[in-house]
């Protein structure tokens, strides 16, 4: 299928992916049967995705355990093949992983790994450089950025081994955006970070992001990844685009009320607090409430008609509470250091 010519940095069309397979029961007999009578059953991972991405945007990426995340960025960056449909970035077709291509975009895998153990980072970095074909000046110069940006010094010489967490990751993405790709597909980059380390690869994508108007495609189990960085969402269940639009349109889906955050000059009790709207939180001068959504400026005009309010704020409900109200069971609310298998 030919595509039409697009100023998209990427561009998706009735995209679906589906897998072969082989179910087997446990243990010897299983083994047995699964080799005399091998069943196979398809998964139909992505069904019928389209959207597109503007240069320089950053979009997350978000959905239910399994909801075909991963396997959409893998076709994206070429590395699964889709059943049907088509998929353009920066013009190419990642099917075909042409060296043009595999030079514009990224894959940043939270659970995986590029560089090498037992080596320092800095030998990576050289490897990734000749493979890319770096000239030594665009070299040094993205060097120096992202030893400022993600603070590189005194780790680049260390075996990988050797480093903490959050200091591989530090190197993870560097080596991954070396050669100054134009196409971020980053998958979990934060997973299993502390919130410090969290923040540190916010930072490091936000400023790349604006330094080299690169487009970013961001999963994350973090809720606040995709509220620092992304405006936009775009939303898989059971492999079908749900929502695409901005966070906040999609927070206005939620079924559940506002917050209204609340400053006072003289103190109030629970129970009085609890006759304009759930109360979440409160401490004698400030206090959380929920409050139906249509109900909002009728309870902000009771409220300050009826307590000494020196400030009132409304807020969304944290995205987490949407996502868990759409997903039920199969969403976690993000934490700052949930399981590293807990999802949205
Ligand atoms: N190689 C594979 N072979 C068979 N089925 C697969 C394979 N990879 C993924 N799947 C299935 O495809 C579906 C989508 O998986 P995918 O990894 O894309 O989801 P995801 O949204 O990234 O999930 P998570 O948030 O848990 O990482 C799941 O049902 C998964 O079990």
């Amino acid at each position: 299928m030919t595509s039409q010519p697009s100023s998209a940095a990427v561009q998706v069309q009735g995209l679906s992916k589906s897998y072969a397979v082989h179910d087997k029961e446990p243990g010897f007999v299983g083994s047995v049967k699964a080799f005399v009578n091998r069943k196979t059953r398809q998964v139909e991972a992505v069904r019928g995705v389209s959207f597109e991405l503007a240069p320089g945007e950053i979009v997350g990426f978000l959905g239910p355990n399994g909801a075909g995340k991963t396997t959409t960025l893998k076709i994206l960056s070429g590395l699964l093949h889709p059943s049907g449909g088509s998929a353009r970035v920066a013009g190419f077709e990642p099917r075909r992983r042409e060296r043009a291509f595999l030079k514009t975009i990224t894959l940043v895998m939270g659970q995986k790994q590029q560089l090498m153990w037992d080596l320092p980072a800095l030998d990576s970095f050289l490897i990734n450089q000749a493979v890319y074909e770096i000239p030594d000046q665009q070299y040094r110069a993205t060097m120096a950025e992202f030893t400022e940006v993600l603070g590189l010094e005194g780790i680049l010489k260390k075996q990988v081994r050797k480093l903490s967490l959050g200091e591989r990751m530090k190197c993870e993405l560097a080596a991954a955006l070396l050669h100054r790709p134009k196409v971020l597909f980053l998958d979990e980059p934060t997973i299993g970070l502390d919130v410090n380390m969290q923040e540190a690869v916010r930072a490091f994508v936000r400023e790349y992001n604006e330094r080299h108007g690169a487009t970013v495609m961001l999963t994350s189990h973090y809720m606040a990844d995709v509220t620092a960085l992304a405006q936009r969402v775009l939303v898989i269940d059971a492999g079908q685009l749900v929502f695409d639009g901005d966070l906040h349109a999609l927070t206005e889906r939620g079924s559940g009320g506002k917050t209204i955050r609340l400053q006072l000059r003289r103190p109030a009790t629970s129970d009085e607090l609890a006759a304009f709207g759930q109360v979440v939180s409160s401490d004698g001068l400030s206090a959380e409430l929920t409050v139906p959504r249509g109900e909002v400026s009728e309870r902000a005009a009771r409220l300050l008609s009826g307590l000494d309010v020196a400030d009132l704020t409304v807020e969304d409900p944290p995205i987490e509470t949407v996502m868990a109200e759409l997903f039920g069971a199969r969403s976690a609310p993000a934490s700052a250091h949930p399981a590293p298998e807990a999802a949205l």
